[in-house]
């Protein structure tokens, strides 16, 4: 049976706004937005996983809320997990210091303004519907 690995993304949230981050690398995702994130690493719960990845990715202390429920298919063998998050008020402000080079806060009606991963779209989605209220 082939072990599944599990990357964790980051539905941060902030003032109702949500942090969209562009990708600069590998060539075939570069350009395309994501959830903040990373891979599980072995022996770390999901939840501090993302903490980790949130802290060297953009610099920030966040605290993560709770599961957005479900799980959806990446190349195999990873799946994507998602937490919703905040950050906490003595953090700095995200900066795209690893990973990516543009990082955007989302309004609920810009969501769908910027070129998400087709992976993350329904993960995008249900996180919305689950955090917002919003279809
Ligand atoms: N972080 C993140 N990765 C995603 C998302 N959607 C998606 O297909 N992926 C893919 C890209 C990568 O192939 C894999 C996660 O890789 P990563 O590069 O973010 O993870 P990492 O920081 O732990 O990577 P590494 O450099 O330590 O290997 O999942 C998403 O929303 N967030």
């Amino acid at each position: 049976m082939t072990q599944r690995i599990v990357v964790v993304g980051a539905a941060l949230f902030d003032g109702g706004r949500l942090l969209a981050a562009r990708r600069s690398a590998p060539p075939e995702l570069a350009g395309r937005w994501e959830l903040p994130g990373g891979k599980v690493e072995e022996g770390e719960t999901p939840e501090a996983a993302l903490a980790r990845e949130l802290r060297e990715e953009l610099g920030v202390a966040a605290e993560v809320v709770e599961r957005v429920p479900g799980e959806w298919p990446l190349k195999p063998p990873y799946v994507l997990q998602v937490w919703s998050a905040r950050l906490r008020p003595a953090s700095a402000a995200p900066r795209p210091l690893q990973d990516h080079d543009e990082l955007r806060w989302l309004a609920p009606d810009e969501i769908w303004h910027v070129d998400w991963l087709d992976q993350d779209v329904p993960a995008v989605r249900e996180t919305l519907t689950r955090v917002l209220g919003v279809r």
